[in-house]
């Protein structure tokens, strides 16, 4: 049979017709579907601008809250909850919400934005141990200018939240990482100190600062350590956060009894700690009972912490304050001169501290009748912390005829 006439009975069969048809149509939607991808890909690459932004970058933060911002109504928020334990048995809390990864739009600068924030289960950040992480912004046109907008807005954003605010950073694996939201500055004056004591630290640390020559110039690394200690309460901490407002400088708070922390890490910390910050070692005596006995506990050993410290060095000035409750318990190598420069003790309340706390408690209150409280509250606690006394007065809050008549109460 000729070819002509065999391609015609199968035009003719039913069978094969309706195949036939099935494999166009087929084909066709293969086609059309593989089309709108290159079409996509054409549009998107031509049409459309993408920024990535990196959990690990610095802008990461600021620009979650600013989407937190922008995207008000959005119904689907994530929180990132910071708390921290210390060993005074204080607990720090803090709640931020954040867009939750996924998608979300956003109307800025006149154009409809995508934002998706992506979190990959398998992929862990090296650095800070946390799932690593990113947000991508999708516009449409070839305009970046949009992408630096935001990324300024973002960063003014953060700086506006940070402005006469102390920002606190605790160590995130190898990096620092602002901790809940910066705090309103604490005026030095709220806390009361022995007399002389806020302005024997002060005065040292502003000298330090302001003098940065004179340690350049005697090849002195230029960094000063401060230990204060004395038992709880007595407002060792409150005071450095305060003095830390009064500098304008941010905080870099940590545990050495994290069991996490090797010699490596710690010093790589502290080489890397934000400019203009103070670096906050609480509690030093948790970690370093006896110099042998932390040998088994983490990786952090006692020479490595004393090499940390004294590696501290930059151009700027180095700042590291240490807290304990029990001096006696730390070695000596620890606490010499040039690991820590200036030692003061913060102890429990004086007739002066006691006096000065009612009166600013009470400002409407005469003199005498500070005199009176400190005198009573002395003869029947002699030794009595800062924070027992705050917590007595907040009990009589507009009653101070009420704290005086009742300071036997405050130990209670
Ligand atoms: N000298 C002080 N003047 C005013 N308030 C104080 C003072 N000392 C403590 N307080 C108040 O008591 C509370 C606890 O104080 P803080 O945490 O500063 O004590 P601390 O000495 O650092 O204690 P710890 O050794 O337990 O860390 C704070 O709320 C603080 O406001």
């Amino acid at each position: 049979m000729p070819l002509s006439d065999f391609l015609d009975g199968l035009k003719d069969n039913p069978y094969f017709g309706a195949g036939f048809g099935l494999v166009g149509v087929g084909t066709a939607l293969a086609l059309a579907r593989k089309g709108a991808q290159v079409g996509m890909v054409f549009f998107r690459r031509n049409y459309m601008i993408t920024l990535e932004v990196p959990s690990r970058d610095k802008s990461y933060h600021w620009l979650l809250s600013w989407i937190t911002k922008h995207a008000r109504h959005t119904q689907h928020l994530s929180v990132e909850t910071s708390y921290q334990a210390h060993e005074s048995g204080r607990v720090h809390t803090q709640f931020d919400f954040h867009p939750s990864p996924g998608n979300h739009i956003i109307w800025y600068g006149r154009k409809w934005i995508r934002v998706e924030r992506t979190r990959e289960k398998q992929m862990v950040d090296l650095h800070t141990g946390t799932p690593w992480e990113s947000v991508t912004f999708t516009a449409l046109g070839r305009d970046r200018q949009i992408f630096f907008n935001i990324l300024q807005e973002a960063r003014e954003l953060a700086l506006k939240q940070e402005e006469g605010r102390t920002v606190m950073y605790t160590a995130m694996g190898g990096e620092w990482r602002p901790f809940g939201f910066p705090r309103r500055r604490r005026p030095l004056s709220s806390v009361v100190l022995e007399r002389g004591v806020t302005d024997r630290i002060v005065q040292d640390v502003k000298d330090f600062i302001g003098n940065p020559r004179w340690y350049t110039d005697r090849g002195i690394p230029y960094r000063r350590g401060y230990l204060l200690y004395g038992p709880p309460g007595c407002g060792k901490s409150s005071f450095i956060t305060a003095l830390a407002g009064e500098l304008g400088y941010s905080i870099c708070l940590m545990s050495l009894s994290d069991r996490t922390l090797s010699d490596d890490r710690l010093n790589h910390l502290l080489s890397v700690a934000p400019q203009q910050s103070i670096i906050l070692l609480e509690d030093v005596d948790a970690a370093f009972v006896n110099p042998l006995a932390f040998q088994g506990m983490g990786r952090l050993t006692f020479s490595g912490l004393l090499n940390s410290l004294d590696g501290v060095a930059s151009s700027e000035a180095r700042i590291v304050f240490m807290t304990t409750n029990y001096i006696e318990r730390l070695d000596a190598a620890l606490i010499r001169p040039g690991r820590v420069d200036l030692k003061q003790y913060i102890g429990h309340c004086s007739h002066y501290q006691l006096a000065q706390m009612f009166g600013r408690f009470y400002p409407e209150t005469p003199h005498s009748d500070g005199d009176r409280f400190a005198q009573d509250a002395l003869s029947v606690h002699p030794e009595i912390s800062a924070a027992q006394v705050q917590g007595h007065f907040l009990l009589h809050k507009t009653d101070p005829q009420g704290a005086i008549n009742n300071v036997r109460e405050i130990k209670e």
